[in-house]
């Protein structure tokens, strides 16, 4: 008597929870229960920008909970470590998340780690509900100031590897007025895709100009000493929603 295989069996394998997804809005299911988000920023934390090869960070002192996210769709209180962009080739895509089949030009990405329950960012992100990520779809429009702070910094970096310190950001003048979201749970976009995020995606896009996202591009991925490569584009591809619900802060 041969094994059967029903659909569930296919489900069963241990890659179902990936990350980024389609959200259908239309099939988002509005939860009475979330709460608001909570984010305190304290701007002292910033450290450094840093380029990482594929993309580059800006990152914070997280020895301490000083800039901290919780309530929305959470449990703990978790602390902020980085934050990163995904962008294409073009202004054509470069978004993660797609929202009704609409790819954006660039997606922002705030990493935050559960420091309630666990005593590192790594150990965190062994487990699901390890990490918090807040997605913030990037649209072109008139030039953002806040990004241009940034985007001032990227000559510094050019190169794989480099680093330049970057202190007293304000993160929140980043982020819209309108925090309403959408939440599941995913993974890393990039290795090792740990299925370990709370991904809060946010209903309201920010702006960035054409010309400053094509300062992102003219980052390189290679190292000083190699023939320079830029990173053109760096969005990993939807994944397949499975057995999955997208909450909605919003009716
Ligand atoms: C656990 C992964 C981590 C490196 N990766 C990340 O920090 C990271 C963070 C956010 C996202 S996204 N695009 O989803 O927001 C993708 C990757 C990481 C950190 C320390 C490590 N030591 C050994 C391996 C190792 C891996
Ligand atoms: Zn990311």
């Amino acid at each position: 008597m041969g094994a059967t295989v029903s659909q569930d069996d296919n489900d069963s394998d241990c890659h179902t929870h990936q990350s980024p997804i389609n959200i259908w809005t239309k099939m988002a299911l509005y939860d009475p229960f979330l709460k608001p988000l909570k984010i305190q920023y304290d701007p002292t934390t910033s450290r450094k920008i840093v380029n990482l090869g594929h993309c580059f960070n800006v990152e914070f002192d997280d020895t301490s909970d000083m800039s901290v996210l919780s309530d929305g769709p959470l449990n703990s209180r978790y602390r902020l470590r980085q934050f990163h962009f995904h962008w294409g080739s073009s202004d054509k895509d470069g978004s993660e998340h797609v929202i009704d089949g609409n790819v954006y030009p660039a997606e922002l990405h705030i990493v935050y780690w559960n420091s309630q329950k666990y005593e590192s960012f790594e150990e965190a992100a062994k487990h699901p509900d390890g990490l918090a990520v807040i997605g913030v779809l990037l649209k072109i429009g008139e030039a953002n100031p806040v990004l241009q702070t940034i985007i001032e910094h990227l000559d510094d970096v050019k190169t794989k590897g480099k680093e330049h310190s970057f202190t007293k950001y304000n993160l929140a003048r980043l982020l819209p007025n309108d925090l309403d979201y959408w939440t599941y749970h995913g993974s890393l976009t990039t290795e090792p895709y740990f299925e370990c995020v709370t991904w809060i995606v946010l209903q309201r896009a920010i702006p960035i100009s054409s010309a400053q996202l094509t300062r992102f591009r003219g980052l390189l991925c290679t190292s000083e000493y190699e023939k320079p490569v830029p990173i053109m584009e760096n969005h990993r591809p939807v994944q397949l929603l499975h057995d999955r619900v997208v909450r909605s802060s919003r009716l």
